[in-house]
């Protein structure tokens, strides 16, 4: 699903009207009546005290065409003008009027005014800035925004948090609402996935207000949502007459002393994910562990029995996966080194592995097109240097898998794909995931894929959904605290399974019929 910046989605408005031959107040009237539908459903004519918090502009006009719907239908209301600015927009003043002709008189709140009393069981509709933000609000506004979170009352935000910018980060953590939900109009924005900016948002969801398909599709974004309609089509089915042959032969190159559990881990997910073989390499210490944990595995140790010294193999691998626990010693660093220079296999490259690249940076222009980096948070700042913020850390990875031709995943609670100025953000995995040999199950996996022959991006993109999904699959056997590396690894199968498992109710009908 695509993320389209604010500029795009004000052309979609245009584009939108002028094709439908609507006039603009009949989208507002459309989002309006989307978020009445959707809180009636679940209010039920509940006589809760709904206070609607209105802004001037067009995200304000939402709110005020709201508060008619829901006093139309007999809902409890008081609905406040934010006054922040004189420029209010032509659709928040028609909708003004509209309110103001049922004899419903809002209470205007400026700066010096006191604000309304809110109890413990009201809703608050925040519909004070929508995606048009560009500066920061007033003092006496923040005040406000701050005074709505320290209530107990349910928050539901209107297209997004207001105070949230859609591309850039907050100067003061305590300026923005912190939705409990976020109904956003027909895409997502940027800011609900990235670390800084996604935490005010507890729940989001989307509603479709009708705007234009052709727009909506012939449209070019960045940024792009990953969710099982994107990773389908990567999909590649194995065929009835093939051998293990056909799916690769991946080379799991790491390990050292107290550190042969990391390629265990990758080893296992990438044997589970589907690679026909795999070799590992690790120091002689790895030698047991590994065959006895791994059966399937062949191994091939190094001379030293601590650490990699010296990287000699005597085989054609499909990809080389390297880098887990495997140290950043001196001699390693050497060989890794060698290694860079002879290897024309495609490569996944993870922790120490990214560690010796960011200390060694000469090295980066001997990995083959397309190498896979999947840094955790630390090693991505040792790679790309201090952000400013989250999206700094952006363009900075942009610029970076530009300037290696790499593909650079962003590894978090949405974890981001970069190659070649495009950005996927991942929509599946939990906290549970945060937890030790997490990032070698994914290596593991994505170098499996590889080996089945997907390109390095489809493997890097559909690798860190299905280990997202093999985390939510996780959490629903055994809650968030017991989720273990291993566990990811035992649902790659089910993940797999859940791509193809239709919604119920769609069954349902099917078997009707
Ligand atoms: N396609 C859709 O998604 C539709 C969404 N709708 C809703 O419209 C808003 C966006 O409305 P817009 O009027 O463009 O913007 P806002 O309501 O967010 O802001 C209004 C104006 O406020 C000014 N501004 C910005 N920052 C500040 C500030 N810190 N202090 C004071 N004023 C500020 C700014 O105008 P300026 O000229 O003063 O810069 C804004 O324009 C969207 O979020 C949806 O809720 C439509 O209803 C239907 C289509
Ligand atoms: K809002």
């Amino acid at each position: 699903m695509k993320i389209f910046t604010a500029e795009q989605i004000y052309a979609a408005d245009r584009f939108t009207i002028e094709k439908q031959q609507i006039t603009s107040d009949v989208l507002m009237e459309r989002a309006a009546t989307q978020i009445y539908e959707w809180m009636n459903s679940r209010l039920q004519g509940a006589q809760v005290k709904i206070h609607l918090f209105c802004g001037i502009g067009n995200n304000g006009g939402d709110g005020v065409a709201l508060a008619r719907q829901l006093h139309e239908n007999g809902y409890s209301i008081e609905v406040y003008v934010v006054n922040y600015s004189d420029k209010r927009s032509k659709d928040f003043l028609l909708n003004l009027d509209r309110l103001k002709e049922r004899k419903l008189w809002p209470e205007f709140l400026d700066s010096g005014c006191d604000f309304p009393e809110l109890g413990r069981k009201d809703i608050i509709v925040d519909a004070v800035f929508g995606i048009g933000l560009n500066r920061n609000p007033d003092a006496w506004v923040l005040k406000l925004i701050n005074y709505l979170n320290t209530s107990s009352a349910f928050i539901l935000s209107i297209d997004i948090p207001s105070g949230l910018f859609m591309e850039r980060v907050p100067e003061n953590r305590d300026d923005i609402i912190r939705a409990n939900h976020v109904l956003s109009f027909q895409a997502p924005k940027l800011s609900f996935f990235l670390p800084q900016t996604g935490i005010y948002i507890n729940q989001w969801e989307l509603l479709d207000i009708g705007l234009d398909d052709e727009y909506l599709f012939k449209t070019e974004t960045v940024y792009e949502l990953i969710g099982k309609p994107e990773v389908l089509p990567m999909y590649m089915p194995r065929l009835k007459f093939s051998h293990k042959g056909n799916y690769g032969h991946s080379f799991i190159i790491g390990g050292s002393y107290g550190k042969i559990g990391a390629v265990q881990l990758a080893a296992k997910a990438c044997l589970e994910i589907g690679s026909g073989l795999l070799t590992t390499y690790v120091p002689e210490c790895g030698y047991i562990p590994m065959q006895t944990s791994l059966p399937e595995a062949m191994v091939i140790v190094d001379d030293e029995d601590e650490k990699i010294t010296t990287i000699n193999f005597d085989l054609k691998p499909t990809v080389v996966g390297i880098g887990m626990g495997m140290g950043t010693h001196k001699i390693t660093i050497k060989a890794f080194s060698e290694f860079l220079k002879t290897n024309t296999a495609p490569l996944v490259i993870d922790a120490d592995g990214l560690n010796i690249l960011s200390g060694t940076p000469e090295l980066l222009n001997r990995l083959p097109n397309q190498t896979v980096l999947t840094p955790h948070p630390k090693e991505l700042e040792r790679l790309l240097g201090k952000w400013r913020d989250d999206f700094d850390k952006l363009d900075r990875a942009k610029a970076f898998s530009k300037k290696y031709d790499c593909i650079l995943i962003i590894k978090g609670a949405h974890t981001i794909v970069i190659y070649n100025g495009k950005g996927y953000v991942n929509s599946t995995g939990n906290p549970g995931m945060a937890t030790a040999g997490s990032g070698d199950v994914l290596a593991g996996m994505i170098t499996g894929l590889i080996a089945q022959g997907y390109n390095s991006l489809d493997a890097s993109v559909f690798g860190v959904y299905l280990h997202g999904l093999s985390g939510d699959l996780s959490v629903s056997e055994s809650g968030y605290e017991a989720v273990t590396a291993s566990k990811l690894i035992d649902n790659i199968g089910k993940a797999f399974l859940e791509l193809f498992r239709r919604p119920e109710q769609e069954q349902h009908i099917e078997e009707k019929n």
